[in-house]
This record gives structure tokens, sequence and C-alpha cells, in this order.
């Protein structure tokens, strides 16, 4: 049996939205799932920092699932850059949790995938919107994810910087507060429920500028992504509210409609920052397996 695993990346938070909101992105992962083999192969582009062997973290998250899979040939090709802020890791996680799914036979549904992803990445965040594509709303209340979809607007590009610097999401999630005073965390819920229900009643304006004003995670990472105040302002300069950082960063994204994309990509590559400045849309499959004929 020969098939192929495809997830997207995502963006998590979005704004205010810490640990509970995320869009699948157009960035891919795929896991082409060869022959048997006497032991796992693991081919990949990313340098030997990542596993080759048994020890990739997508074959140790199918074998956490499937102890007894047996090994197999695995060719793995994407363009979601590591340690980036664009997910990498739960797009890891839910191509293992398939490879076990498919070759193990364990009929998890997709709730099912998605509970294992959660407790294994920790926030939902990211493994929502990646296995079911779009944008979506998650809570893990440690037992059960409840998940809804978010309405997003049309035709919207998402302008994104990507340093060319890793920055781990345990070293930013290091640099969070433990807890938050009652009126802060007041100000910060409030902040993401207006901004959802802004995007749900078509107030893109308003739910562009709440994107802006998280009180959750952004300024305490502030000092880890200087670039993130530098990308605002430039686009506050073309009239343009929407900016955020994608998940624990570095990555940053600004939402776009029509010609303020390729204004934004001009204005941002004259700032000559380190790193890669490109136009990402949302990805609506999520997770797809195809088998080959
Ligand atoms: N396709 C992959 N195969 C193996 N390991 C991966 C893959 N993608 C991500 N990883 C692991 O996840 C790490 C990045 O995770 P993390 O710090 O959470 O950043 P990200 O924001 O990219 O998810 C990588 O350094 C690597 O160890
Ligand atoms: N909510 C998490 C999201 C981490 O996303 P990643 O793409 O950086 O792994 C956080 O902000 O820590």
């Amino acid at each position: 049996m020969q098939f192929t695993i495809q997830v997207p990346a995502s963006s998590a938070n979005l704004g205010p939205g810490f640990d509970s909101l995320g869009l699948a992105v157009s960035r891919y992962l795929k896991v082409q799932v060869l022959a048997p083999s006497s032991k796992w192969v693991v081919d990949h582009p990313f340098g030997d920092s990542v596993p080759y062997n048994h020890n990739n973290l997508i074959v140790q998250i199918a074998q956490k699932l499937a102890p007894n899979l047996p090994a197999h040939h695995l060719m793995v090709s994407s363009d979601i850059p590591l340690a980036r802020g664009l997910g990498s890791s739960s797009s890891a996680i839910l191509a293992g949790i398939a490879l076990a799914n498919e070759l193990g036979q364990l009929a998890l549904s997709q709730a099912d995938m998605l509970l294992a992803a959660t407790q294994l990445e920790g926030h939902p965040d990211n493994v929502a919107p990646a296995l079911l594509g779009g944008g979506v709303a998650a809570y893990y209340d440690q037992k059960n994810v409840y998940q809804a979809p978010l309405t997003l607007p049309q035709d919207f590009s998402l302008v994104t910087f990507i340093p060319n610097y890793p920055l781990k999401t345990a070293d930013a999630r290091a640099a969070l507060a433990t807890e938050l005073a009652l009126p802060q965390a007041v100000a910060a819920s409030a902040v993401a429920n207006v901004m959802i229900a802004s995007w749900q009643a078509g107030n893109i304006e308003q739910a562009r500028r709440l994107m802006e004003a998280d009180q959750f995670h952004e300024q305490a990472r502030a000092s880890l992504v200087p670039h993130l105040g530098t990308i605002r302002q430039v686009a506050h300069e073309l009239g343009i509210y929407g900016t955020y950082l994608s998940g624990a960063g570095p990555t940053t994204v600004t939402l776009t409609t029509g010609q303020q994309t390729q204004a934004l990509i001009t204005r941002l590559q004259a700032l000559d920052l380190p790193g890669e400045i490109v136009a990402l849309v949302p990805d609506f499959d999520g997770l797809v397996i195809q088998h080959k004929e």
C-alpha cells in the first residue's frame, strides 16, 4: 500500500486568540509512504538536525499510537520552515497520526485524530486548522477538544515575513507570564471575543484593529521579535491593520486585500529585513491522504 499524506502549515493565535485560534495556510508537508523496509528510513530536506531514522518526529508519533507498526521508507518534502511559527511540528504530528491510522488500520475518526494531536502538541490552535483546513477556534479542557470553524473574510492574502532564523516554540512560551491579573484577563478575552464576533458580523475593519490588540502574548514576546512593531508601523502607513505574530513567532502575518498585498510587499522589501516576504493564502483542504492507484 503506497500513499501520500499532505498537511498544510498553520498560523496560530491570529492576534488575541492565544492557544485557541488558527488558520491553515498554503505551505505543505508531504509524506510519501513507500515500500516496507527492515528499518524506518526517512528521507527529508531539513538537514542533519532532524533524524533520518525511527527517531524522526513523524515516526515517533506514529509508533506512540501504533507501537507495532511495520517499518517503511518515507519520503518527506516540505516548504514549511522549521521553528518559524508556521506550525511545522503540528503538521509533523498530524502526519505521524495519519501514518499510524493508515498503516495500523486504527480507524481513527477526524475527532479522534484532533484529540490525539492536541494531546501531543498541548494546544489545539495549530493542529485543528491543519487537520480540518480553514480557520478554526478550538478549546482543549485537558479531556475533550471543542472546535468550530471561523467565518473568514473573502479573498484576503496573508503577507508573511518569515525571518531567516528560528525561534523554538518552547523558548517563546518561556517568555510568557504564568499568571494574568483579572482585569487583564478580562480585557484579553474581550478583545478576542469581539474580534471573532466582528469577523462573523462582517465588520472586517474592526476585526483587523482588534487583531493588533492582543494582551496574552505579543507584548511578552516583543523583545524576541523586534520586527513585529516595524512591520505593523509600515502597514499602518499604508492604512492596513491586521498584523500579528504568527504562532510563537518569529514569523509575522498581515491580512491584506486587493492592491494592499503588492503595496505592502513592496514596502517591506525596501526594509531589507533578514528573511523572506511572501503572500500566502488560506488552505481549505486540511489533511489529505492520496492513495496510489
Ligand atoms: N517534518 C518534520 N519532521 C521531523 N521533525 C519535525 C518536522 N517538522 C517539525 N519538526 C520538529 O519540530 C521542531 C519545530 O517545532 P516548533 O519549535 O514547535 O516550531 P514550529 O513553529 O515550526 O512548529 C523542529 O525543530 C523539529 O524538531
Ligand atoms: N499558541 C501557540 C502557538 C505556537 O505556534 P507555532 O507555530 O509557533 O508552533 C503559542 O503562541 O505559543
